[in-house]
């Protein structure tokens, strides 16, 4: 299910005051509906090959822009047909559906199929599910080669209610941006191949989607330590912190240190017992501590983190450390990687979408988060979030968020703002994952 990299993510809301702003500075609404159709126009005719495309238009100007799109379509001689819920309610849907020449039939048991259907029914306008029969009749097209025109329709774009659509797309073109619903479960997984058409808007980019990611190789003037010297402090479970130090490496850190672990999984790793631990924060080499993989919540925990925080280094903090500094942390840079449960016991008074919480979180703490899952959202105080959807399932496993963790330590270590250095690291941490696989264990992340 691939999604556009380091592309604008707009609400519906952001949406209307972009077009309007497209609008005052020259360019007609009616312009880029056109637009909007021509991109739908292009890839039906891709998708179909040749085949039949029947077009489903709503009311609204989701449905103009399948109207545009059957007149463009009919024009280059696809073999079209239009199929509507109800009259256009909108002028532009009106205008588009006046220069569209064919028949329309309407939506009713027993409309004939095509091989492609493409979904104009509702785009970000939807205020409420979907009535139960076009629900139902929308199921009957399941088997078909499905385009959604910017979301599924039933789909609320803002992500706000996990509605699922009835006719889950097989490709999804985001028309102006990508909206919430096209990186955030459940809907996420039901839009398909999402594809985007800017249509000359000027999206606002604090939201995006996960960037590319640049290779971080070292340079002629890399030394260890100016590449990211490292600290991960273990606690009871010495495994995962280890896993965290050795991810660190992979990722680019020049010096790894495991404190208070009596090995580590690379010689290239010092492992050393916990009394060094206070030494090792004064040094001022140290680019960043880890703390928190394999280490529950504990007496010694609360003195590791309260003494990591004095040190004033850059923190990454995992599991049962994130409750632990949050009421302590007040302004020491930090990356916070909580799953679902972590997020829901520190966090549980947020409301709203997953971006929403996360980025409220952030700016509560003061911290970047990374609010994991198939959905990774990375969130900075400042409102800037990275969604990383689609991640990779067989990072589903135990100990790829002791690596994450390491990968973002790393990352931090190697100076630069903590919020860029979270989105490199989920993006080592999936690129990783996409090499390895099916069979995944984290110990194959730290392999290479
Ligand atoms: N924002 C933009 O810059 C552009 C938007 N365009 C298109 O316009 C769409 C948004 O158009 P609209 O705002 O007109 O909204 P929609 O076309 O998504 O739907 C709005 C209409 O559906 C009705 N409605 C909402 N929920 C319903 C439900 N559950 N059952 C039955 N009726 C329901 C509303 O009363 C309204 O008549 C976008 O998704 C996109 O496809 C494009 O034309 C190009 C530019
Ligand atoms: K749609």
């Amino acid at each position: 299910m691939p999604i556009p990299a380091d592309a604008p993510i707009l609400t519906s809301a952001a949406m209307r005051v972009a077009e309007a702003a497209c609008a005052a500075a020259g360019t007609s609404l009616s312009e880029l509906m056109e637009r909007a159709g021509a991109a739908v126009a292009d890839t039906a005719w891709r998708m179909a090959a040749g085949a039949p495309i029947l077009i489903l238009c709503g009311p609204g100007n989701n449905g103009g822009d399948g109207y545009v799109a059957a007149r463009l379509l009919g024009e280059r001689g696809a073999a079209v047909r239009v199929a509507a819920l109800a009259p256009p309610a909108t002028d532009l849907a009106k205008a588009a559906r006046a220069a569209w020449t064919g028949a329309v039939e309407a939506i009713v048991d027993g409309l004939p199929p095509a091989p492609l259907i493409v979904d104009a029914l509702f785009g970000v306008g939807l205020t409420r599910p979907l009535a139960d029969d076009l629900a139902r009749r929308l199921r009957g097209f399941a088997d078909k080669r499905i385009l959604a025109v910017d979301v599924p329709s039933g789909v609320d774009a803002d992500g706000q209610h996990g509605w699922e659509p009835p006719l889950p797309a097989d490709v999804t073109l985001a028309l102006g941006a990508l909206k919430p619903a096209h990186v955030l479960l459940p809907t996420a997984r039901r839009c398909g191949t999402v594809l985007l058409a800017p249509i000359g808007i000027a999206a606002d980019r604090t939201m995006c989607s996960l960037p590319r990611q640049a290779a971080r190789s070292p340079d002629a003037g890399s030394h260890k330590y100016n590449r990211g010297m490292l600290l991960v402090r273990a606690g009871p479970m010495a495994g995962a912190a280890a896993l965290a130090a050795a991810a660190g490496l992979r990722a680019g850190a020049g010096y790894a240190v495991l404190s208070g672990a009596d090995e580590a999984p690379f010689a290239a790793i010092i492992a050393e017992d916990g009394a060094s631990y206070a030494a090792r924060l004064d040094d001022k080499r140290l680019g960043a501590v880890v703390i928190g993989p394999g280490y529950p919540a504990s007496d010694a925990l609360g003195r590791d983190v309260a003494a990591a925080i004095a040190a004033g280094k850059p923190l990454v903090l995992d599991a049962a450390a994130i409750d632990v500094a949050l009421p302590r942390l007040d302004g020491t840079p930090a990356i916070l990687t909580p799953h679902e449960g972590e997020f829901a016991r520190a966090f549980s008074d947020l409301a709203g979408n997953k971006i929403e919480r996360a980025r409220a979180a952030a700016e509560r703490v003061g911290a970047v988060m990374i609010y994991k899952g198939a959905d990774t959202i990375i969130a900075a105080p400042d409102g800037r979030v990275v969604a990383a959807w689609p991640g990779s399932p067989w990072l589903a496993t135990a100990g790829t968020g002791d690596v994450l963790a390491g990968a973002c330590g790393a990352m931090l270590a190697s100076g630069g703002d903590a919020f860029d250095a979270a989105v490199a690291a989920v993006g080592w941490h999936i690129d990783a994952a996409r090499r390895i696989g099916p069979g995944l264990v984290a110990d194959d992340l730290i392999r290479d």
